[in-house]
């Protein structure tokens, strides 16, 4: 249960392109994608688990979350292999746990020589996540107010993104503002970074690898062995 646990909460680096192009990365980490991934109920189990027989708090499971990520960030691109001195980290949060998580890890990423920016579109306004804002703040993390509005722009300022947009509770279509974030990030290309699944794709696909990306109004599935699928819904 526990490697299972590692296992999900650690970040994934998905599709060929990923894989190949970075040529930054720590090649034992990048290619760890023959881990196998929990399914969504899994993952859901897991943290029923964790908090019900095993009396976890939220907050608990968050701080080891969002370190671990950080931890394997670090472990696959090394500041000192990116081009900046501190090297740049985008962190996306998304508005529910996955989120929080990233929240974190921006805050243990600036300890281990990061320069992370965070953008934190809709917030949660409980005490938990609003904690964790602060504790951003206190450390000098900027929070930007906009969604650079180019893909190019993100690769101009920054050598990383964490995708911390949802987990495994995102279901149906995506909504707004995450739809245009998404449409946003299927164009940069620099690593990204995702925590849990890919944000925007269902973690049952994720068994196989997939990149969701908008393509003529169409979400193409890309998997880890190069072939892909489009389909009308991520
Ligand atoms: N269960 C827990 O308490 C823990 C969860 N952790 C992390 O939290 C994640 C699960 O957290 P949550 O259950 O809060 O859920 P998520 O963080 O996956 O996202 C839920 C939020 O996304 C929104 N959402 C869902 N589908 C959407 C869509 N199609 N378009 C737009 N918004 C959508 C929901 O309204 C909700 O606000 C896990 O994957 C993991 O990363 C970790 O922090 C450890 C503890």
């Amino acid at each position: 249960r526990l490697q299972a646990h590692a296992c999900r909460v650690g970040p994934t680096w998905w599709g060929p392109q990923r894989l190949s192009s970075g040529g930054r990365g720590d090649p034992e980490v990048m290619a760890s994608t023959a881990v196998r991934y929990l399914s969504q109920e899994e993952a859901q189990a897991v943290d029923e688990e964790l908090f019900n027989e095993y009396q976890f708090s939220v907050d608990q499971l968050m701080e080891l979350a969002g370190l671990s990520c950080a931890t394997a960030i670090a472990k696959a691109y090394p500041p000192t292999s990116m081009s900046r001195s501190p090297a740049t980290v985008l962190v996306i949060c998304g508005p529910g746990n996955n989120g929080g998580d990233g929240l974190v890890c921006a805050r243990h990423l600036k300890l281990f020589g990061y320069q992370p920016t965070i953008y934190y579109p809709k917030r949660p306004n409980k005490p938990l996540f609003n904690a964790l804002v602060t504790q951003c703040q206190k450390m000098d993390i900027p929070f930007l107010g906009e969604m650079p509005p180019e893909p190019m722009l993100i690769d101009e300022l920054y050598d990383l993104v964490v995708d911390a947009i949802f987990g495994f509770s995102f279901k149906g279509d995506v909504r707004e503002p995450f739809r245009t974030i998404l449409s946003i990030l299927n164009g940069v290309t620099v690593p990204i970074a995702s925590i849990d699944i890919p944000s925007g794709s269902g973690s049952k696909e994720v068994g196989s690898g997939v990149l969701p990306c908008l393509e003529d109004g169409m979400w193409r599935r890309e998997t880890l062995e190069g072939s892909s699928q489009t389909c009308s819904s991520p």
